[in-house]
């Protein structure tokens, strides 16, 4: 009971964001965009440049706790890291009253979470792979620098433009870095959740081949008089497309890094180009 009380108050008293208007230093709050494990993202506005910014504040629960500040000085650490146009950009930090805030970059546009279950769209085997492609030299990006992102998932990528931006690196770590608090010990967790968080490549292609099942499945209407099947009895892909699909779920061999995987899929779009035009030739006849 005491419990439920503490969850009460935290949730609609202590944690309430601020206002839109709120002026918070050089900032002026729009919205809230969202309420995350440790902090609380708003759409803001910076007074003199009239920028648009993300402003993420420590929720007032978590200040002082391992999962406060200590967490968004890891996620500053990263994004401070990076450089690249379609990954927001660390701005600044500072401190207002008791609160700490981090500011990066906003990055406009619906998710791919939102084009598929909001506007529906449906997008094809073909369509899907290249759009994995672009998202998979991020991931790469990534890497490269040594960061596993650990939360690839369609709410975390931005389209914009026929690109793909890719959000929300409070999970990401460094390969080698401590732990920053207790949840970080993976032993904790179920085997599924241990493959999505561990701190190696791995992680992120198992969250690709998530990932890629949310795109295929998005031209699937289920028949409601059928039992639920899995995805390698509901989805018709090709050959090489749910051979790939099974290497990145783990359930056969897996990709060693990134580019084995961006590897296999150039040559899968290769191939697939030249069925088409194959095809294209023989309607032609
Ligand atoms: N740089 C950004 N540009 C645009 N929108 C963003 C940006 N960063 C976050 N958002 C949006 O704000 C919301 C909240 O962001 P936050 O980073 O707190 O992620 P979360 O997924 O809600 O939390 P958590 O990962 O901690 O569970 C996200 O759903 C996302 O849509």
């Amino acid at each position: 009971m005491w419990d439920q009380f503490i969850t009460w108050w935290n949730d609609t008293i202590r944690d309430r964001p601020y206002r839109p208007n709120t002026k918070i230093g050089d900032y002026r709050i729009l919205n809230v965009l969202g309420i995350g494990s440790y902090g609380i993202a708003y759409l803001a506005i910076h007074t003199q440049t009239e920028n648009h910014v993300v402003l993420k504040q420590v929720k007032p629960s978590l200040r002082g706790t391992p999962k406060g500040e200590v967490m968004q000085a890891y996620e500053q650490k990263v994004l401070s890291s990076l450089s690249h146009p379609q990954i927001p950009k660390w701005l600044s930090s500072f401190r207002y009253r008791k609160d700490s805030f981090l500011v990066m970059s906003y990055l406009e546009g619906p998710t791919l979470e939102e084009l598929l279950f909001d506007h529906q769209i449906v997008v094809d085997e073909q369509i899907s792979a290249r759009l994995m492609r672009q998202i998979g030299e991020l991931v790469a990006y990534l890497h490269n620098q040594g960061l596993i992102h650990r939360d690839v998932r369609i709410p975390n990528v931005i389209w914009q433009n026929n690109t793909p931006f890719l959000i929300d690196f409070g999970l990401a770590r460094f390969v080698g870095d401590n732990p920053t608090y207790s949840a970080d010990d993976l032993s904790v967790y179920s085997s599924e959740k241990q493959l999505k968080r561990e701190v190696a490549p791995s992680s992120d292609l198992y969250a690709l081949g998530h990932f890629f099942l949310f795109m295929l499945y998005s031209g699937y209407t289920a028949n409601e008089h059928e039992p639920e099947r899995s995805w390698e009895e509901e989805l018709s892909l090709t050959p090489a497309l749910h051979q790939m699909i099974r290497r990145l779920l783990q359930l056969d061999p897996r990709y060693d890094d990134v580019q084995e995987w961006l590897i296999d899929l150039d040559s899968y779009l290769v191939r697939f180009d030249q069925l088409k035009q194959e095809e294209r030739a023989e309607h032609a006849q």
